[in-house]
């Protein structure tokens, strides 16, 4: 019987329990996991083990000590810092994982997407933009084009923020090309292969939703026909 602790354990600044502790840092500085809201989960696949963070603290605060550690295959928790709770953004993680494959997911409070959801309805949609050619094409390799449109669709929020799980893991479904979801009033999730790749979606997405906020605040169709 182990504590888990050779799991989180490692010199290697690329160790999943290392990095989580890093982007928190980093997307503190953008205002993305202020006030403990927002957080980050990485995939590790060689060894099927999902690397969480705590649930509400302050996530630019966190040390590879307070990291969960889960089985991926039986989503059986392999380790369980005492007096913490994993982050209530599990079952959305999951989602991401067990439906796109993700290899990391990101959650964010950023103002951009929740400004976002209250300027569009369903689906925030933006087109002919240089900054949405780091964006995936998901349902095929390689990367989308200048003047491609980008669509992510916005779900409702609700009261707890695991009740969203059935809403996210609807919207993946029914956006079969889309590596983000929108949670009105409240921010987004985004996913993707690899931690890196899911780190550049979301600067990327970000950037696209903070635009097209301006340009509706300018009068600006955010798509062009
Ligand atoms: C002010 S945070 C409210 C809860 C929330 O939206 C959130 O993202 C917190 O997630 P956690 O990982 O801290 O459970
Ligand atoms: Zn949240």
């Amino acid at each position: 019987m182990t504590n888990g602790n050779e799991l989180i354990e490692s010199e290697n600044p690329m160790h999943p329990a290392r990095l989580i502790c890093e982007l928190c840092r980093n997307f503190y500085t953008h205002g993305w996991v202020t006030g403990t809201g927002g957080g980050i989960s990485i995939r590790d696949r060689e060894n099927g083990l999902i690397f969480l963070a705590p649930s509400g603290v302050q996530k630019e605060r966190i040390q590879p000590d307070n990291i969960f550690v889960m089985r991926y295959k039986d989503q059986e928790y392999l380790r369980t810092p005492t007096d913490l709770k994993p982050s209530a953004c599990t079952p959305l993680f999951l989602a991401a994982y067990t439906i796109r494959d993700a290899g990391a997911c990101i959650h964010t409070h950023s103002q951009s997407a929740v400004l976002c959801s209250l300027l569009f309805d369903k689906v925030f949609e933006i087109s002919n933009i240089e900054q949405i050619k780091a964006m995936p094409n998901v349902t095929r390799p390689g990367h989308m084009k200048y003047s491609d449109r980008l669509v992510i669709p916005i779900i409702e929020n609700t009261e707890k923020e695991e009740e969203l799980e059935g809403a996210l893991r609807q919207a993946i479904k029914e956006y079969p090309g889309t590596t983000a979801v929108i949670v009105r009033r409240h921010g987004i999730y985004v996913w993707g292969e690899t931690v890196w790749k899911a780190k550049v979606y979301n600067e990327a997405i970000d950037y696209l939703l903070e635009l097209g906020v301006k340009m509706k605040q300018m009068g600006i169709p955010t798509v062009k026909n």
